[in-house]
Order: C-alpha cells, then sequence, then structure tokens
C-alpha cells in the first residue's frame, strides 16, 4: 500500500487517475497480480472439448475428452512459485529496479490461448482505476474491532472472500 501510494503521489498528484498512467505505476499492477495469483478469483476455466487425439506433456487426451484448466492449482504450485507462495508478494511481479510489471508466464486468472478471456483488457483498465483512485485517497486499515480476516475463500465458480470490514482513512497529504 505504502509504495504504490507514494509512486501515485509522485506521478499524479491530486489530478484524477487515468489510464495513462498505468505504464508509471507499476506497483499498483503487481498488487492487484499478486491478488490475482494468491486469491484466484477464477480457479477454473471454462470446460473446453479436444477435437483431436493429443498428446500433451506424456499425457494423451483423446478426441471429445473435456479438459478444464486449474488455475488455482497452478497459482499455487510451490515448483513454480518457491515455498512462500502463500504469501502476498507482490514484487514477484516487479523487474529488479521495481520500474517495470513483468507478467509472469504462469500467472493466468484470464486463461491462455484462443478461448482466454475476452473482456481481460477491460477487467485490468477498470482494476487498475479503482484500486489507483482508492489508494490515492484512502489509507486502508484493518478494522480494528475485528482485526482478524479469514482469507481462506468460499468455494464457488469464482471465489470470493468471507465478508469482512475495514476502515478507510482519508488521507492527509503524503501520509
Ligand atoms: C477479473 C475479471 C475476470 C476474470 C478473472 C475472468 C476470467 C475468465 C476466464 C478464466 C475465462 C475462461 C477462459 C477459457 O475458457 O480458457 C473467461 C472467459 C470469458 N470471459 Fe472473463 N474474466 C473476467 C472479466 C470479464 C469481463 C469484464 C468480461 C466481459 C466484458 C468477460 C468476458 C468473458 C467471455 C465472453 C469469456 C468466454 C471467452 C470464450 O470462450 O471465447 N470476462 N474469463
Amino acid at each position: 500500500q505504502r509504495n504504490a501510494q507514494q509512486k501515485i503521489d509522485r506521478v499524479v498528484g491530486c489530478r484524477k487517475i487515468s489510464l495513462s498512467d498505468r505504464v508509471l505505476l507499476p506497483y499498483t499492477e503487481a498488487d492487484y497480480s499478486g491478488n490475482f495469483a494468491t486469491s484466484s478469483i477464477t480457479p477454473l476455466g471454462v470446460p473446453h472439448q479436444m477435437l483431436a487425439d493429443t498428446v500433451f506433456q506424456g499425457y494423451f487426451l483423446p478426441k471429445g475428452a473435456t479438459v478444464v484448466t486449474n488455475a488455482y492449482g497452478i497459482h499455487h504450485d510451490p515448483k513454480i512459485w518457491g515455498n512462500d507462495v502463500n504469501e502476498f508478494r507482490p514484487e514477484r511481479f516487479l523487474s529488479d529496479d521495481k520500474k517495470r510489471v513483468i507478467r509472469h508466464y504462469a500467472l493466468i486468472p484470464f486463461s491462455v490461448g484462443r478461448r482466454s478471456c475476452i473482456g481481460e483488457g477491460f477487467a485490468r483498465d477498470v482494476i487498475f482505476l479503482f484500486l489507483a483512485s482508492i489508494l490515492q485517497k484512502f489509507n486502508i486499515k484493518p478494522d480494528p474491532d475485528c482485526p482478524i480476516v479469514d482469507i481462506k475463500p468460499m468455494s464457488g465458480v469464482a471465489l470470493e472472500p468471507k465478508p469482512f470490514n475495514f476502515v478507510l482513512n482519508l488521507r492527509e497529504k503524503n501520509q
């Protein structure tokens, strides 16, 4: 939160945030990339059907078989992400100099290939504007009356957290 806010203060100041700021605000994008990975809001892809017999990485997939991407499994695989896979660590998605966002090959919240999510660009734009605008104006803190948030998701087609409270404080300049 702090890193993203410092960058927003420097690059945007008080004016309204626009999509052209995205490339200049890598921490904000890295934050929601980290969220995509740890939360895996769409844990499974849409079922697809094999058009032909195929051998993929040693597995035989017969024509007509239904295949479903397990994005949750990929996003929580320690062989890909290391042993701290369940930790929210947005720096994974930043270059060493912290100036660029890295699109990690295994971060696939919108799936990949010809039938990947058609709304990806729109969704990324909206999430960026929403998150950056909130961080610009507010500090986000846990609710002091109920500070422990159970982040284990409720299962469903899309994963969502159990209801929780948080506090938004209007930011004073540079705080
Ligand atoms: C955070 C937001 C979103 C996530 C994580 C998401 C994720 C996904 C995933 C995983 C798929 C399955 C891709 C596959 O079958 O391999 C999908 C498909 C699709 N999504 Fe999204 N989506 C999001 C937002 C949107 C929005 C905003 C729209 C429309 C404006 C949209 C429209 C579609 C459509 C039409 C498909 C089917 C594409 C096809 O079968 O060719 N999605 N999405």
